[in-house]
């Protein structure tokens, strides 16, 4: 990925016409030309989409059979674990790399410290199972954070006067960690942004034989609007108390993700995170420029909800908007994108 172009000297019309370079404007460059035809567009294309670009994230649910629409995601479905499986088998066809697995967990089933997270056979646990089994090709992300399994909808512990308490949590996630390693997660992705996560859980998970356990680290996330149809999608919209603003960071900042980052690196993160994903390139670009470190960010389901509206209302195309805005990823360097358009976009990849 180059960061940099060589300047171009600019000739003037007067040094061209000197050159007996022809009338009118006696351009040198021409930018056109490389745009002339497909093929020429083509050859010099300097990012590409791929499938191998893309993670999956699926909601899952309790029962057999079951598909519930999620209203604020329309084409986005809560899936049971059957299900779940019967998408991995379709994703792996098409060759997506990898699913992020989300829960709606049953709301009696929560409390306060989020004691269910810590159920070596909780939802998550059996996906991952089931599908590991019969779908050993995909790679299974998980997210390490409370908030599916907490009754007030935060990914830490809350205090009584609102505080989200920082290293009582991470004790907790090191053990999430560890729950969803032994059921067979490739790849542990915490999400909660509690400082020093990243290194408490890659010693937990080192200490218990899951070296080859990957993390993927939420390096940097905002405490962003974005996220809305989420929560309805796990079922925290509604259950929140106040907001994420003291552990997701100031949409205002971006020397702070540099650091951010730096310290999820150091504490062993293996890839880095960008949440959420399009109003947040600058911030993807600078990861990848700063680190070098394989890069992911996340379309998140407000940013799905946007443009799948806009769609169904025939205001854009979304047979080209999608994989624009995907390309738009890897143009600022990321090397791949969690996206709910996955599957949609691996089908119109292969067929070419
Ligand atoms: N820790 C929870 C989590 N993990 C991924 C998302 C958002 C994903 C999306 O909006 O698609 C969130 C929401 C939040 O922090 O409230
Ligand atoms: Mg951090």
């Amino acid at each position: 990925m180059p960061f940099s172009t060589p300047r171009i000297r600019p000739v003037s019309d007067a040094e061209a016409r000197a050159q007996g370079r022809g009338e009118g404007l006696g351009l040198v460059h021409r930018p056109r030309r490389n745009r002339k035809t497909d093929w020429a567009r083509r050859l010099v294309r300097e990012t590409t989409l791929t499938v191998d670009d893309l993670i999956w994230p699926i909601f899952i649910m309790n029962g057999k059979g079951e598909r519930q629409a999620i209203a604020s995601m329309p084409g986005v479905e809560r899936l049971s674990v059957d299900e779940a499986v019967r998408a991995a088998e379709g994703a792996a066809k098409l060759k997506i790399p990898a699913l992020a697995i989300f829960p709606y967990v049953d709301p009696t089933l929560r409390d306060p410290t989020g004691s269910e997270a810590l159920n070596n056979n909780n939802l998550v646990c059996q996906a991952l199972r089931a599908i590991k089994a019969e779908i050993p090709e995909i790679g299974l992300i998980t997210d390490v954070a409370l908030d599916p399994f907490t009754s007030h909808g935060h990914d830490g512990l809350l205090e009584e006067d609102g505080r989200i308490l920082n290293d009582e949590t991470v004790d907790i996630l090191v053990r999430q960690a560890l729950v969803q390693a032994e059921a067979g997660a490739d790849v542990i992705a915490p999400s909660d942004m509690m400082d020093g996560r990243v290194g408490a859980i890659r010693a937990g998970l080192d200490a218990a034989g899951f070296q080859d356990v990957q993390i993927m680290s939420y390096a940097a996330k905002y405490a962003s609007a974005f996220y809305g149809p989420f929560r309805d999608a796990i079922g925290t919209a509604k259950t929140l108390s106040g907001d994420k603003r003291t552990y997701q960071m100031d949409p205002g900042n971006g020397l702070e993700a540099i650091r951010e980052a730096a310290l999820d690196v150091e504490e062993g993160a293996d890839m880095l995170m960008v949440k959420p994903g399009l109003p947040y390139l600058d911030i993807v670009w600078r990861l990848k420029e700063a680190f070098g470190l394989p890069t992911f960010a996340y379309q998140v389901s407000g940013e799905y909800a946007m443009i799948e509206g806009a769609i169904r209302n025939g205001w854009v195309d979304g047979d080209r908007i999608v994989p624009e805005s995907l390309l738009a990823f890897k143009r600022a360097g990321a090397d791949g994108i969690l996206t709910y358009f996955a599957p949609r976009v691996a089908e119109r990849l292969a067929a070419g």
